[in-house]
């Protein structure tokens, strides 16, 4: 058992630290790195509908049991990742036998089956779940994403997502997860669909903040402000996917264009060292609302930016660098008083 102090550690009287895991994340030099420095862990894929419920009448555990059983042998909490989503979600959910679109009742039915069953098997092992993730629009003139859940379902199916997974498991805490959640015009909609749950008595306990971020935000003002305002509707937060990103956002999709620079360089690693120390103290300033925080992905030798937004470019948005060595930021993050 390696005796280095790590992250966890650094932060054990604050929230317990995580990290998206996959099949690579359960032995070797990347498991060693995971044990020393986190205490909770969210699998990257392996429980999304279309790794774990392929086919109607097929479940597919292998991947998802190994996480869970990684976590029991070594005392890690899991965050439960994600029950209904507009992606990563197998065609046949919304076909009947004769490829047309399923009725409504057949719909939150079929749900009904998927969360009863992923969300038993793991009872009393998976303490979260991001039941939503991601139903507000990008488009800051419209409030829901239209997606074949709606569609279909229309805006009900989203209470009953969380009323599914209470049902089976009461004793798991539920959230509502989204992205570039700290931007006003984004935290004031996703304010509104949290606090309307809220309202009418649906079972959730907290709102995912996945904190996909980058050197070029958030502010440190949006960041404290978002935290006060999600906060406010007396829900606990998490942030569950955290990375900081050394290129700006971009929404479309491209691939890399040739000579395109994709090098850490000194400057852009001087601005994430700053951008990591920033969000760490506004962290560590907000402990009482703050109740775990979760990176996506173990260390920049993989992360799924260097897949997304732009296809091929190499990034280097996390703590350790592609050898498992903890960066400058790392020691900004654990050097506090
Ligand atoms: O950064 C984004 C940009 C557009 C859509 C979604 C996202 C974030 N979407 C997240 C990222 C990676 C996936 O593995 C997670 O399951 C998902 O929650």
């Amino acid at each position: 058992q390696d005796n280095t102090k790590g992250l966890k550690d650094y932060y054990q009287e604050f929230f317990p630290i995580g990290v998206a895991v996959n099949g690579r994340s359960l032995a070797g030099q990347e498991a060693h790195l995971l044990l020393q420095e986190f205490n909770s862990i969210t699998p990257e894929n392996a429980m999304k509908m279309e790794v774990i419920h392929p086919r109607k009448l097929e479940y597919n555990w292998a991947l998802a049991d190994s996480i869970v059983a990684f976590a029991q042998k070594n005392r890690l909490r899991v965050r439960g990742h994600t029950l209904l989503w507009h992606e990563q979600v197998p065609d046949w959910f919304f076909l009947d036998d004769q490829g047309a679109p399923v009725t409504k009742d057949t719909l939150l039915k079929r749900l009904k089956d998927h969360i009863t069953t992923v969300v038993g098997r793991y009872k009393g092992k998976v303490y979260a779940w991001d039941v939503l993730n991601e139903v507000i629009d990008d488009n800051p003139k419209q409030f829901l994403r239209q997606s074949k859940w709606l569609e279909i379902a229309g805006e009900e199916i989203l209470a009953k997502a969380f009323e599914y997974a209470h049902e089976v498991d009461p004793d798991a805490l539920l959230f509502y997860n989204d992205y570039n959640s700290e931007r006003p015009e984004k935290r004031e909609r996703i304010y509104r669909l949290v606090k309307k749950l809220v309202d009418d008595g649906v079972p959730i306990h907290g709102i995912g903040l996945q904190g996909h971020w980058s050197i070029f935000e958030p502010s440190t003002s949006d960041l404290e402000q978002a935290i006060e305002r999600y906060a406010s509707l007396g829900l606990q937060l998490h942030f569950t996917e955290l990375d900081v990103s050394v290129y700006p956002w971009e929404k479309e999709r491209r691939r890399k264009r040739p000579g395109e620079i994709d090098a850490l360089t000194p400057a852009l690693e001087e601005k994430q060292i700053a951008q990591y120390e920033m969000i760490f103290s506004v962290f560590r300033k907000y402990k009482s609302h703050i109740t775990s925080v979760t990176f996506w992905n173990l260390s920049d030798r993989y992360s799924w930016l260097d897949h997304y937004p732009v296809q091929g470019r190499k990034n280097y948005p996390l703590l350790f660098d592609r050898n498992l060595e903890r960066k400058k930021a790392y020691y900004k993050v654990v050097d506090f008083k």
